[in-house]
């Protein structure tokens, strides 16, 4: 059965991506695809965005680009995220969300969507990313005694939410490893006179610049030693294959709330 996918944020730089990536996947096509209203693109052939043939209208019109869709790709901000959940609640159509920067209640409005529909939410849709997650998993077990640890992430200019969702998730995964609460230990940033690093903490930095498509590096340091787990993304594309490999694990579900560990294999 070829999955009909509706792609949000279709002008967006991974809406663009996604759009490529579904032209060229044989068990996939391209329901709809959906713009913020005064979009300059409404109106326009989603088409024209990629060099691959769509056909298909970019509208603002939730309701009329949702019925009949299998599933809805979002790769958004929260705001428009949250609206989406609503109309795919409506119409009873799967959810991969990549878009990052929620908030708790955000991120509660997610797990709530996911008694009615099946949802995919991650932070990173690449292999390479939720294999780190694994690794930094064994790494924190390991050195998990008098070992500093580090998150550094860098992006594009046009990044708007810091740090990074995928930064979060990897201090989440060492924060759980190592029996602390990220809540309680995160340092984002340092300036000033700071006095000396406190040893539970996990510290984050930020780097924005140019278009870096997403680095990250977890550093473990202690006297005399140093562990570093980095992951490097050249290319958007990485992220638009793992949205349709998660698009593909949802078909048949009712209701439930993934990753890409599930997607992948890997809990
Ligand atoms: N999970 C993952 O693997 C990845 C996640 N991301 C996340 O995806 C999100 C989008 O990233 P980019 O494509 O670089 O951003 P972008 O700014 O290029 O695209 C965002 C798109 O959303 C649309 N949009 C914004 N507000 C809207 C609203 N209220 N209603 C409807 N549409 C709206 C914009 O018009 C635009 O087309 C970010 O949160 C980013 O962190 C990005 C890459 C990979
Ligand atoms: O905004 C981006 O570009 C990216 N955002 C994601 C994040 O916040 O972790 C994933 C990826 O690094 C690209």
């Amino acid at each position: 059965m070829t999955m009909n996918i509706v792609i949000a944020g279709a002008s967006g730089r991974m809406g663009r991506v996604l759009l490529e990536a579904v032209a060229g996947a044989p068990d996939m096509r391209i329901h709809a695809a959906l713009e913020r209203a005064g979009s300059p693109y409404l109106g326009r052939d989603a088409g024209e965005l990629v060099a691959a043939p769509a056909q298909v209208a970019i509208v603002d019109d939730l309701d009329a680009g949702l019925a009949g869709a299998h599933v809805l790709i979002d790769f958004t901000r929260p705001e428009a995220t949250l609206a989406h959940i609503e109309a795919c609640r409506r119409h009873k159509v799967a959810l991969v969300i990549g878009t990052t920067g929620f908030d708790a209640a955000g991120k509660a409005a997610i797990a709530a969507a996911a008694h009615d529909i099946p949802i995919v939410f991650a932070p990173n849709m690449s292999v390479g990313v939720n294999l780190v997650f694994k690794l930094l998993d064994v790494a924190s077990r390991v050195l998990n005694e008098g070992y500093d640890v580090e998150i550094v992430e860098a992006h594009h200019r046009h990044k708007v939410d810091a740090p990074s969702g995928t930064a979060l998730r990897m201090g989440e995964v060492i924060a759980k490893a190592l029996g602390r609460d990220l809540r309680e230990c995160a340092v984002y940033g340092r300036e000033g006179v700071t006095g000396e690093r406190q040893a539970s903490t996990i510290g984050f930095a930020t780097v924005r610049g140019g278009d870096i498509v997403g680095d990250h590096t977890a550093l473990f340091a202690t006297v005399g030693e140093r562990v570093e787990i980095s992951h490097k993304a050249s290319s958007r594309m990485t992220f638009a294959l793992g949205a349709l490999r998660a698009a593909r694990f949802l078909a048949g579900k009712e209701n439930g709330l993934f990753d890409m560990q599930d997607v992948l294999g890997l809990r």
